[in-house]
């Protein structure tokens, strides 16, 4: 892993039209991600989680229903500077994404052959099947040779999370998003495919920016974790320094409120108290003020948030490592 990014989110921005006003589901985020890395972006449902991943591949983009403002660079390209066939070939190699429901992503009709060779480019009729037979292999799909003649329907929802990797894969990418990727299976096939994605990361050294609500699926897989909350990002830090000792208080608040297994027979968890803000009328100043138990008049203007060294944090009053 080198020290120079991959990506660079400068100062992002994605204000969605909506019928009761704009909506600005990311507000001003920023962070980078270096090659081969596993950066996790973690926060409750509707901080903007996926939104942020749509904007940042280039798939929410300026146009009738959206303004996207500031930008990103994936390894030179502006993303948001590209027409819509630059995009479409960002799309075939230099970004892959992978979304919650395999079900969906993958069109019923098409043969699993189908999907992986349409996403390949240059490549004879035999090559291109030999290489999906390859990817298939890669992702731990058995009998490869048999299932590309499958349909979708045929395979269960891990398998068909597999092969949406594999298509994700199928033109090298340097970067693989994961939005929710493990959200629809159950428990045991959601490691798996966890599991599948750190393997990946670390045989092939593609960078993979992992979407989840779920600070579990995060925990001992990301290199460095981002806290989203209300479209902003609320702290950024190394993912050990994150889970050992948060600094912002909403990260508090959720590590408080995962199980842990070693946790007590019947222990309460803590909920944050409160709801999240309603994203069209957000409150002004830092937005996790009105749920926050260290909040002061100065949260009325929180400070920016700025990303030096490892770690970053927007918040007047961080908690203090100590445990106050
Ligand atoms: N196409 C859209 N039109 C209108 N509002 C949208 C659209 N997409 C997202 N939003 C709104 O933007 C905000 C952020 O949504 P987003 O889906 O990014 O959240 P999230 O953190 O990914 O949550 P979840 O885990 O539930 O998907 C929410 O208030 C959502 O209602």
């Amino acid at each position: 892993m080198t020290d120079e990014p991959l990506l660079r989110v400068d100062d992002l921005r994605t204000e969605i039209r909506t019928p009761r006003g704009p909506l600005r589901a990311v507000d001003g985020v920023s962070f980078t991600v270096r090659p081969g890395e596993m950066f996790g972006i973690v926060g409750e449902s509707g901080s903007g989680k996926s939104v942020l991943g749509r904007t940042v591949m280039g798939l929410y983009t300026s146009g009738p229903g959206m303004t996207v403002t500031g930008k990103v660079v994936l390894d030179g390209t502006d993303v948001h500077a590209l027409d819509a066939a630059g995009r479409r070939r960002l799309w075939r190699s230099g970004v892959g994404m992978v979304f919650q429901d395999p079900g969906t992503a993958l069109n019923p009709v098409k043969r699993i052959g189908r999907h992986l060779t349409e996403a390949m480019r240059g490549l004879s009729r035999a090559a291109a099947r030999d290489r999906a037979e390859e990817l298939l292999r890669l992702v731990g799909i058995p009998e490869p040779r048999r299932r590309l003649r499958q349909y979708p329907h045929e395979l269960s929802g891990g398998m068909r999370q597999r092969v949406v990797i594999a298509v994700a894969l199928a033109g090298e990418p340097s970067l693989l998003i994961a939005d929710e990727p493990t959200t629809a299976l159950d428990v045991t096939v959601q490691k798996q495919i966890l599991d599948l994605l750190g393997r990946l990361q670390a045989e092939l050294g593609t960078a993979i920016i992992l979407i989840s609500h779920n600070l579990a699926v995060v925990a001992g897989r990301a290199d460095r974790v981002a806290v989203m909350y209300a479209g902003k990002l609320a702290e950024l830090a190394p993912a050990g320094d994150l889970f050992d000792a948060p600094r912002h208080p909403y990260t508090e608040a959720l590590l408080a409120s995962v199980p842990r297994l070693d946790d007590p027979p019947h222990t309460v968890l803590r909920t944050i108290d409160g709801a999240p803000p309603d994203m069209a009328a957000p409150p002004d100043g830092c937005r996790f003020a009105p749920r926050c138990r260290h909040a002061s008049p100065a949260c009325a203007a929180p400070p920016e948030f700025a990303v030096t060294g490892a770690r970053a944090v927007a918040c007047h009053h961080p908690v203090d490592p100590g445990g106050a």
